[in-house]
């Protein structure tokens, strides 16, 4: 959806590295976004995401020889990925849809209703069109490449799905994604509490934990203390949030586990939303839209199953 970052390239690195031809899209899909969400204001940084993709594929045509990395950025229209009805964001919307149930209604889908039928349509529609032997999502949306290889095997697509490794800030591991722009500094450093949370449950189950409640007390601790600390604060020095969840859950069918087990191993995944800043300092440096719009980020952790 454009908004580069090293996670993006990370993705187009990979497909050069495996295949003849590559070919980026581009494209901030409609029907994703909830009627309520931030589709209008998504970040939008068209000039410097050619850029970064021209450079990319100078590099890689360096050090591969190829004649091109990057054949073609793939930026249609709406008007041409929805060509008869305009897109419909509602849940009851009119239109072309694909529905992967009930994978699409669990986890994010319980607080995005629309966003992974909106996902899985675009997806189809891009597959259709580009025809690509491989596609590469990324680690980050979880669940969205769990639902993207079920919609492949459901529907006989004819293409392999590769999921490349969470591209992370050095500084802190903090998962790279376009909304991270929204986060001023302030916001910023608190929003890591996610990955430290997922980061302690997956301790927990290296210690040798696999009963749900005990692995995920850990996340939970890390999560409540850092609440606390917060609500400590004043309002010109906290960055409140809300844990929207915290999950362990089988990597098929992201139903929630009781107990994990060691053949198939666990997701960890979570999602927070970091709620608008309560009042600003001066000179303090703030994120685009002033941080006084809630942003969503998620994470995970795959715990991957015992090689037997
Ligand atoms: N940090 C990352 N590491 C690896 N892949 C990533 C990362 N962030 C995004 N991707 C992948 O890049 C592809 C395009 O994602 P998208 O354009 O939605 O960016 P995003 O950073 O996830 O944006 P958003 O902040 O809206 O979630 C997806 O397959 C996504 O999983
Ligand atoms: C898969 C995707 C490109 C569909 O718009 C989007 O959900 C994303 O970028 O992760
Ligand atoms: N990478 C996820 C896209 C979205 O949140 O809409």
């Amino acid at each position: 959806m454009g908004a580069l970052h090293q996670g993006h390239l990370s993705l187009v690195r990979q497909a050069a590295a495996e295949n003849d031809r590559v070919f980026v899209s581009v494209y901030v899909n409609p029907t994703q976004f909830g009627v309520n969400e931030d589709l209008g204001s998504y970040p939008k940084t068209w000039d410097k995401d050619i850029a970064m993709l021209r450079q990319l594929s100078s590099d890689l045509k360096e050090t591969s020889g190829h004649e091109g990395a990057i054949d073609a950025i793939f930026a249609p229209t709406t008007k041409s990925m929805y060509p008869t009805l305009p897109p419909d964001s509602s849940l009851s919307g009119t239109g072309s849809f694909v529905n992967i149930t009930p994978l699409g209604n669990l986890l994010e889908g319980k607080s995005r209703p629309v966003f992974f039928r909106g996902v899985a349509t675009v997806c189809m529609k891009l597959f259709n069109i580009v025809q690509p032997t491989r596609v590469y999502f990324g680690q980050k949306d979880v669940q969205q490449t769990v639902i993207i290889k079920r919609m492949v095997r459901d529907f006989h697509l004819d293409t392999e799905v590769r999921v490349i490794p969470t591209e992370r800030e050095k500084d802190d591991g903090l998962a790279m994604s376009s909304r991270n722009v929204y986060l001023g500094d302030r916001r910023r450093r608190v929003g890591i509490v996610l990955y430290q949370a997922l980061q302690a449950a997956e301790a927990a189950y290296r210690m040798g934990m696999r009963r749900r409640e005990e692995v995920l007390a850990f996340a939970w601790e890390v999560a409540n203390r850092t609440s606390a600390a917060q609500d400590e604060h004043g309002v010109e020095e906290r960055a409140r949030f809300e844990v929207d969840y915290i999950s362990l859950a089988d990597p098929e069918t992201l139903e929630e586990v009781h107990i994990v087990n060691e053949a198939k191993g666990a997701v960890l995944s979570g999602a927070i939303k970091m709620l608008p800043l309560e009042s600003v300092r001066a000179g303090e440096r703030l994120g685009m839209g002033g941080d006084e719009v809630a942003v969503r980020l998620i994470d995970n952790i795959v715990l991957a199953p015992r090689p037997t």
